[in-house]
C-alpha cells in the first residue's frame, strides 16, 4: 500500500490505464490519489468518471506528481513523452508499461537523470492476479522503484528483472492471458462438439482452468507432475496429449512465444508500425 499522500497519474485511459487504476482502488488507495489524463479530453473525462478518478490535462495533472504511469500504445510513446517532459518536476518517477520500448528511448525523450522504470504487467490486474516485471533504469533510489513497484503491487504480484529479460516477459507474461483464454475458448467449443450444452462446456472448462493454477500454485509441484497423475496409463488423457503431440502443440506454443519476443524486440529496434 502506498502512502495516502502518494499522487499518481496515469496517461492513458485505455485497458492498462483503467486496469491499474482500477487496481489502486481496489487496494485501497483514495480516488483523490489518482488522476487520468487521456488523449481525447471526452473519453477520458467518461473512463475518470466511470472509475471515480479526477481528470486532467496532461500539463495539469503531472506537475508535483510522485509516479507518472505511461499506460499509451508503443507506437504513442514519443507523442506522450512530448507532452509529459515540459510538465514533468524532479524527483517523479516514470513507469512505463509499453511492450518494446526501451529505458533508453524513455530517457532520451525525458530530463536528464529522470527516474524511469520500464515494466510489463498483464490484464489478471484488473482482478488482483496480474504478474508484472519491473526494471528500473539506474537513476531511480530505492525509494523510487518501491514507488513503482507498489503502483504495480496493488494489481498483483511484481518481480523484479534485468531489462534484458523484458522481450521474453512480455511474450509469457504480457501476452499470456490471450494465450490461455484461446485454450479456453478451444476447450469451450470441444465441449460444444462433444454434445454438452455450452454453458456447461463453459463452467467446466473455466473451472478446471482456475483448479489447475490454483494446484500449481498451491502444491509447487512441476507441472509435469501434476500432468503425469491425471495420465492414466492406456486411458483418455493419454490419448487425448497423443494427439496434441501429434499436432506439434508444444513446438507451436514455442514458436508462437518467440514470435511474441520478436515483436517485442522490433518495437525496441523501432520497427513501429503506423496502424
Ligand atoms: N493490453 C494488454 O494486455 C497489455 C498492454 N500493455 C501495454 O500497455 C500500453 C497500453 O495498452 P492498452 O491499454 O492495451 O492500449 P489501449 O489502446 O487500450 O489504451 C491506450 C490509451 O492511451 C490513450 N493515449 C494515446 N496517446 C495518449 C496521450 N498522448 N496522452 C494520453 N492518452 C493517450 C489512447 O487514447 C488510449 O485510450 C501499451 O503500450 C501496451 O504495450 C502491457 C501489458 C499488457
Ligand atoms: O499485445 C501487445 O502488444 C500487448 C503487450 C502485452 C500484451 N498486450
Amino acid at each position: 500500500m502506498l502512502d495516502t499522500g502518494t499522487r499518481i497519474v496515469m496517461v492513458g485511459g485505455g485497458v492498462m490505464g483503467r486496469t491499474v487504476t482500477a487496481g489502486l482502488l481496489r487496494a485501497g488507495h483514495s480516488a483523490e490519489q489518482v488522476l487520468l489524463c487521456g488523449r481525447d479530453p471526452e473519453r477520458a473525462a467518461a473512463t475518470a468518471a466511470e472509475l471515480g478518478v479526477t481528470n486532467a490535462p496532461t500539463a495539469e495533472a503531472v506537475p508535483g506528481a510522485d509516479v507518472v504511469v505511461l499506460a499509451v500504445k508503443p507506437q504513442d510513446m514519443d507523442a506522450a513523452l512530448g507532452q509529459v517532459r515540459p510538465a514533468l518536476t524532479a524527483g517523479t518517477v516514470v513507469l512505463s508499461l509499453a511492450a518494446g520500448i526501451p529505458l533508453a528511448f524513455l530517457q532520451a525523450r525525458l530530463p536528464q537523470g529522470t527516474a524511469v522504470v520500464r515494466a510489463m504487467p498483464n490484464t489478471p490486474s484488473q482482478v488482483g492476479q496480474g504478474m508484472s516485471a519491473i526494471s528500473p533504469d539506474p537513476h531511480c533510489t530505492s525509494e523510487q522503484v518501491e514507488l513503482a513497484r507498489g503502483v504495480l503491487a496493488s494489481t498483483g504480484l511484481v518481480t523484479t528483472l534485468p531489462e534484458r529479460y523484458q522481450d521474453a516477459v512480455t511474450a509469457i507474461s504480457g501476452s499470456g492471458p490471450a494465450y490461455l483464454f484461446f485454450v479456453v475458448e478451444s476447450m469451450i467449443e470441444s465441449g460444444v462438439h462433444l454434445g454438452l450444452p455450452r454453458s456447461t462446456a463453459t463452467e467446466l472448462v473455466v473451472q478446471t482452468l482456475f483448479g489447475a493454477a490454483t494446484m500449481l500454485k498451491e502444491t509447487g509441484e512441476h507441472p509435469t507432475m501434476l500432468r503425469e497423475m491425471v495420465s492414466s496409463p492406456g486411458g483418455t488423457t493419454v490419448a487425448a496429449m497423443r494427439e496434441l503431440e501429434d499436432h506439434k502443440v508444444r513446438a507451436a506454443f514455442l514458436s508462437a512465444m518467440e514470435a511474441a519476443a520478436r515483436r517485442s524486440k522490433d518495437l525496441s529496434d523501432g520497427v513501429v508500425d503506423d496502424d
